[in-house]
C-alpha cells in the first residue's frame, strides 16, 4: 500500500530472546520472502508497511527488528524509549524464552518516559505443536497479569501474523484517539506525517450562531 498518504507513523519493536523467530515473523508480515533461515540480527533492523485501519486513518508502521542476543542489548535498549508498540515474542517450544518475558517487559517499562507503550504477548512457532512446552493457558495468564493481550503465531504457516500486527496497531490507534497516548515533540513513537484536510471556514463565519431572521 502507498505510504505517501499516511497520516501517522507508529514505531513498533519486536523484542524477545535470540532465535524465537522475530525476524521471520516480521519478514512474513512485510512480505519479504527469502530462502532459508534468517541470519541472527545484529543490533536493530528496520522494515515498514502501510496499513489502513478499519475505523481510522491510514498509518505507516516502522517496524524495528531487534537482536535477542545479550551482546547487542546496549544497542537495542536505546530504542525502547522511542517506540509506541512492542510485540513481546517467545517461542512456544522454548520454556526459557517464555520465562524471560517478564524481564523484557521490565526493561521496556524502566526506560519508558511519560509516553505509554502498548504491548502484545506473542507465542511464536505455534506450528510446532508436538514439541511445545508452554501452554496457551499459562501464556494467557501471564499476559493478563501484565495487562496485555496474547496471540499465537507461526511464520511457517502464516498463522495469525497479520492479525497480531493489526491487533497491536488498532490498540495504539484507540489509545491515541482516547488521549492515553499523545503526540510529543522529540518522541519517535508516534509521528504525524500527513495532516488531515480540514476545510477552511472564512474568518468571521466560524460561529454561525442562532438564526437572525
Ligand atoms: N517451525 C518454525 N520455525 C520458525 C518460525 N519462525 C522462525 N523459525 C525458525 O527459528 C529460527 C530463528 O528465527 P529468527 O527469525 O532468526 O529468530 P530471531 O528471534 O529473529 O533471532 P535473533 O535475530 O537472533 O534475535 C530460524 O531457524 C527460523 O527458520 C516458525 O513460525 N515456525
Amino acid at each position: 500500500m502507498d505510504a505517501g498518504r499516511c497520516r501517522y507513523q507508529f514505531r513498533i519493536a519486536l523484542l524477545g530472546d535470540a532465535a524465537v523467530g522475530k525476524t521471520s515473523l516480521l519478514r512474513c508480515y512485510a512480505g519479504i520472502a527469502e530462502p532459508g533461515a534468517p541470519e541472527p540480527t545484529a543490533g536493530v533492523e528496520f522494515y515498514s508497511r502501510a496499513l489502513q485501519l478499519p475505523a481510522g486513518p491510514r498509518v505507516k508502521l516502522q517496524l524495528c527488528d531487534t537482536a535477542g542476543h545479550e551482546r547487542f542489548r546496549c544497542i537495542t535498549r536505546s530504542f525502547y524509549r522511542n517506540v509506541v508498540g512492542v510485540l513481546l515474542v517467545f517461542d512456544v517450544t522454548n520454556r526459557e524464552s517464555f520465562e524471560h518475558i517478564q524481564d523484557w517487559h521490565e526493561e521496556v517499562m524502566s526506560t519508558q518516559g511519560p509516553n505509554k507503550v502498548i504491548f502484545l504477548l506473542v507465542g511464536h512457532k505455534s506450528d510446532l505443536q508436538s514439541t511445545r512446552c508452554v501452554s496457551t493457558q499459562e501464556a494467557e495468564e501471564l499476559a493478563t497479569s501484565l495487562g496485555m493481550a496474547f496471540m499465537e503465531t507461526s511464520a511457517k504457516t502464516n498463522w495469525n501474523v497479520d492479525l497480531a500486527f493489526d491487533t497491536l496497531t488498532d490498540a495504539i490507534q484507540q489509545a491515541l484517539q482516547q488521549g492515553h497516548i499523545k503526540l510529543e515533540e522529540g518522541w519517535g513513537g508516534v509521528r504525524l506525517i500527513h495532516k488531515a484536510h480540514v476545510p477552511q471556514v472564512p474568518s468571521g463565519r466560524q460561529h454561525p450562531g442562532p438564526c437572525q431572521c
